[in-house]
């Protein structure tokens, strides 16, 4: 009762998991009903810990019923600046590894941004002119950042961005540098979809996991809607979807 009674306050459907296992379960089934009732869907797809047990689900899926993604075309949200693509911490190796070596997508179909590219503007730009070719993207799968970033529009980052380059937060750096051998080795620098770009998409998939989001996941559902808090920006969108997991309810109080 008291959830329904959040979703008509604030916009947001919320689904509430016991477990990490739960979320990540609940998650994969969204994706494959998309894929089933719409074979060529175009995906958002997100990096990060939070989706990685959905990823694992998928395979398994594919493995076990042969869901094909063969028609499926997937943009993900953000890539950092100067990683080869060979660098197993560029976010096109952890889709590799993650998902896409393991399902029968076609490599033609998948768009991550080049943060190798000579011109990161004209990148940016590219992004944006595929995504309004092949898009608009049916489902996009979000992470939340522990100071409200979604993907990497970090507070501050206007609602009307596009595809553009961001400097890093010290904070997003530090929480992202248990991937690297050190903080040194973390880009300062990564492309990302702006927050334009994602409110674009017709259904967006936020999963939250973990006590460090329990902040950021309270002031999603009762704090302002502002810049400077990217992710309340979802309180804006007709058709959200959340997922958090009993852990990052630790501090969030349910008020109706
Ligand atoms: N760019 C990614 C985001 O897309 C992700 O949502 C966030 C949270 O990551 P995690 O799920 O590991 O907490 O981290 C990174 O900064």
């Amino acid at each position: 009762m008291a959830l329904l009674n959040i979703k008509e306050r604030n916009n947001l459907n919320i689904i509430t998991a016991e477990s990490y296992e739960t979320l990540s379960k609940m998650a994969s089934q969204f994706i494959i009903d998309e894929v089933n009732s719409k074979p060529n869907a175009t995906i958002g797809m997100a990096t990060g810990g939070t989706p990685l047990q959905m990823y694992q689900l998928l395979q398994e899926d594919y493995k076990q019923n042969g869901t094909s993604y063969c028609n499926v075309t997937t943009f993900n949200l953000d890539e950092y600046v100067g990683l080869a693509k060979d660098n197993p911490n560029s976010y096109y190796q952890y889709m590799k590894k993650h998902l896409f070596n393991h399902i029968d997508i076609e490599q033609n179909n998948v768009f991550i941004p080049n943060g190798e590219s000579k011109d990161l503007v004209e990148e940016c730009n590219l992004y944006e002119r595929y995504l309004l070719e092949k898009g608009p993207i049916d489902i996009q799968i979000l992470g939340l950042g522990s100071n409200g970033h979604i993907g990497f529009n970090e507070p501050g980052t206007p609602f009307s961005s596009k595809t553009h380059v961001v400097e890093l937060t010290d904070s997003t750096r530090k929480a992202n540098a248990r991937y690297f051998d050190n903080l040194d080795q973390v880009p300062t620098h990564a492309i990302t979809m702006g927050i334009d770009t994602i409110m674009r998409a017709k259904k967006i998939l936020l999963l939250v996991s973990g006590k460090n989001k329990s902040n950021a996941y309270e002031q999603l559902l009762h704090g302002k809607i502002s810049e400077q808090f990217p992710v309340s920006v979802l309180r804006n969108h007709p058709s959200v979807h959340i997922i958090a997991d009993m852990s990052s309810l630790e501090s969030v109080t349910i008020r109706v």
